[in-house]
């Protein structure tokens, strides 16, 4: 029997605040064809004639407003989660991240220092999309093939719609639904609508009708966009909220070409004068809570929907070491361990 070792598989921050650390993550992470996907030249013109000489300072402003004296709050959450996982198992677990440090690679090597020949990869993302849970898997792909070609690799599945992790999210979030609203607010990260027809196996159905998601299709397999909708409505009916007291929406667009609709900002500023003054926002496309959540929904967007008028703005966190998600990962572990998923 091969010796099992755990691989869990977070997005990665900058090294520090610094603006050439930022800039140096920038350039890894905008320059995977699988985030930035245009063709190589084009995609490194516009990475170093619109986006590095600008950007990193910017998002080096950000990050100080989140950053903690252990570093990066996504770093933290993932290493968290990973020592509680440790203690529950009997088998090694390391992190790596996709971009930055520590990385797969390190993840890797590290799980092969303690003589595991078969490796389950759990990238920390719920659901599908190119530039998330496939450049993960691809990227974990190519270092296994490199650096030890006969270690087995398996990959947990997106978990969007597992019940045990839909039921950890409402267990989690249910103390913030206590005290009255008027509206919940799931808040995804985009993508930009081509990226939705990109990873379509047939390139013809997603998007070609705007309730496409709402149907049973075979591309949903990899669609992030029915898998995001899926997430949000298995938790409101596990929770019983009705379907006029909850919205999705998508943040964090970049460039200018079409991301998924609704915009989060847009909404956020209109929903005061739409009645909702009270709202209590959630992100789970997020495990962890990172910049695009503590920064941009927490600070940013509170500040804009209170600005609008709203009164009340209730960030639910992330899953982050929740006991409730350790359970989760334990239970995909165990499915692992029992056989139920298979080699990649
Ligand atoms: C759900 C997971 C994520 C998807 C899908 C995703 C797509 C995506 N992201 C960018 C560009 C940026 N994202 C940035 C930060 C960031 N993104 C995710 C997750 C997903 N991104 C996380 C967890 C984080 C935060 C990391 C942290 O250290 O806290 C950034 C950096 C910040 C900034 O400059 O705004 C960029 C840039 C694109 C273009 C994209 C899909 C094409
Ligand atoms: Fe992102
Ligand atoms: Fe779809």
């Amino acid at each position: 029997m091969k010796a099992d070792g755990v691989l869990l598989v977070n997005l990665g921050s900058p090294d520090s605040t610094d603006v050439p650390d930022v800039r140096r993550y920038l350039r890894e992470f905008l320059s995977d064809d699988r985030v930035l996907d245009a063709p190589k030249l084009i995609q490194q013109a516009v990475l170093n004639l619109t986006i590095l000489p600008f950007r990193p300072k910017k998002t080096a402003e950000a990050y100080s407003t989140i950053w903690t004296d252990e570093g990066s709050p996504l770093i933290i959450s993932t290493e968290e989660i990973a020592q509680k996982l440790r203690e529950r198992l009997d088998i090694p677990v390391e992190i790596g991240m996709r971009y930055g440090n520590p990385s797969s690679e390190q993840g890797v090597m590290k799980l092969l220092a303690k003589g595991v020949r078969r490796i389950f990869l759990i990238p920390l993302y719920p659901h599908y999309a190119m530039s998330s849970y496939e450049t993960a898997v691809v990227k974990v792909q190519e270092v296994v093939a490199k650096v030890a070609p006969d270690v087995d690799l398996v990959v947990q599945p997106p978990f969007f719609n597992d019940p045990r992790y839909v039921d950890a999210l409402v267990k989690h979030t249910q103390p913030f639904l206590e005290e009255d609203y008027d509206l919940l607010l799931f808040s995804y990260h985009g993508i930009p609508e081509r990226h939705l027809r990109k990873s379509d196996p047939s390139h013809a159905y997603c998007l070609a009708d705007p309730r496409c998601c709402e149907k049973t299709h075979p591309a949903h397999a990899t669609c992030y966009r029915a898998q995001v909708f899926a997430t949000s409505r298995l938790f409101a009916e596990r929770a019983g909220i009705p379907r006029e007291k909850w919205h999705l929406t998508f943040q964090s667009r970049l460039g200018r070409d079409p991301w998924l609709k609704p915009y989060t900002d847009m909404e956020l500023e209109a929903f005061p004068s739409r009645g909702f003054k009270r709202i209590v926002v959630m992100c789970p496309a997020f495990i962890s809570d990172c910049l695009e959540t503590l920064e941009e929904i927490a600070e940013e967007g509170k500040e804009c929907f209170i600005e609008a008028g709203g009164l009340d703005f209730r960030y639910a966190p992330c899953l982050n070491d929740s006991d409730a998600f350790i359970d989760v990962l334990e239970g995909f572990v165990g499915d692992f361990r029992e056989g139920v998923l298979e080699s990649a």
